[in-house]
């Protein structure tokens, strides 16, 4: 059983509690949790306009991967976001379009003036995914940096993952103390900003103190730290989310993961702290992000066993909503 050590930041004096991981998650925890994300969930009403429950972004998409930001952005508007716009290079477009209807797609990353380009669409987004299937490319990176630029000028949400995060171990100034900004590593991206950022070994007995002293170290930036169990920090708190998956671990999960905390977070902050107790709107939403793609796991898995898809957990994104937080 691994033991991680917690700081609580309580009126002004910071507390240190050691504890068993799994002892955070007990049943009346998770109740909790659940219920603080219930509480940011928009209610279902006649009077809404189109875009009102989100109209969400998401960078990437290149030659090679299209699958990324695809799985991303329809995992958005399948979590309850209006409208979902791609921005990705050119040649990525036409195949991301021929995989839905319902996605907005540009052209515009590898652009001479992308970053100019996507800055005209910000007024209209609540938030913004970087990174998944966006490539190493120079160019498109570059451009990128532009965009998280004009991005936080403007104090929008931006959930980094993938090689956004290959980004941000580049240049962690780009996010340093940006404090609407979520990063989503797998285990390899997590080592990569711990050596860019920390600069020492990392303690391989407390994975959720590690959590905790990145999230700080970047300003207290969210970091969600994926793997067997989901640790997450605004270097305040550290949440763990171990909701039942299963053993599958195909490729594209945690762009379903991204894309739903795009929107999650848009909702998260719209509610407000006042609606998620004493814990950070962005925590509540990573939690919320993380216990609803290991529930698609495990159901998707439930049907098709080993040859379950990201695809397949993308078909029960509504059945493993509903049953986790609708009220
Ligand atoms: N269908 C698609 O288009 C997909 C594209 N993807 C994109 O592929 C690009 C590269 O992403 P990668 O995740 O491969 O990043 P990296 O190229 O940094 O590779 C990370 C490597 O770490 C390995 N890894 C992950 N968890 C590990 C663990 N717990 N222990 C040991 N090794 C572990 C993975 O097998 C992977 O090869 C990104 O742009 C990403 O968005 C992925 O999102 C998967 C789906
Ligand atoms: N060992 C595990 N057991 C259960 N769930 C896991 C495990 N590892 C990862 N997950 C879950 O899978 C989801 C994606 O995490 P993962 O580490 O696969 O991301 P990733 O490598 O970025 O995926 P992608 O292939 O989309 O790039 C997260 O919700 C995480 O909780
Ligand atoms: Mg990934």
């Amino acid at each position: 059983m691994g033991v991680g050590g917690v700081t609580l930041a309580a009126r002004g004096r910071v507390l240190q509690r050691t504890f068993s991981l799994y002892e955070t998650h007990s049943l009346k925890d998770m109740e909790h949790y659940v219920n603080l994300v219930r509480n940011i969930v928009p209610a279902p009403s006649a009077k809404k306009h189109k875009g009102q429950d989100g109209r969400i972004g998401v960078v990437g998409g290149c030659q090679e991967y299209t699958g990324a930001p695809y799985f991303a952005a329809i995992s958005a508007l399948k979590v309850g976001a209006d409208l979902v716009h791609v921005f990705c290079a050119r040649e990525a477009a036409p195949v991301i379009k021929s995989y839905s209807p319902e996605l907005i797609v540009h052209p515009i990353l590898d652009s001479r003036d992308a970053a100019q380009e996507v800055e005209k669409w910000l007024p209209r987004l609540h938030s913004l995914v970087v990174g998944p299937g966006l490539g190493r490319d120079d160019l498109l990176l570059n451009s990128v940096g532009g965009i998280l630029e004009v991005s936080k000028a403007r104090g929008l949400p931006v959930v980094i993952d993938a090689d956004g995060l290959w980004l941000v171990a580049q240049q962690p100034t780009l996010i340093q103390g940006y404090q609407k900004a979520v990063l989503t590593p797998n285990h390899i991206e997590f080592s990569r900003l711990w050596e860019a950022v920390i600069k020492g070994p990392m303690d391989t007995k407390d994975d959720s103190g590690c959590v905790l002293r990145l999230s700080q170290a970047l300003g207290n930036v969210t970091v969600v730290r994926k793997g067997e169990q989901d640790l997450m920090s605004d270097g305040q708190q550290v949440l763990v989310c171990n909701q039942k998956g299963s053993s599958r671990r195909c490729g594209g999960q945690g762009d379903l993961l991204s894309g739903s905390l795009g929107v999650m977070a848009h909702w998260a902050l719209l509610a407000g702290p006042e609606r998620t107790d004493s814990i950070s709107p962005l925590l509540v939403a990573a939690w919320g992000a993380c216990t609803l793609t290991r529930e698609c796991n495990q159901q998707a898995f439930q049907k098709h066993g080993r040859s379950t898809t990201t695809s397949d957990m993308i078909t029960e994104v509504g059945a493993a909503f509903s049953k986790l937080f609708e009220t």
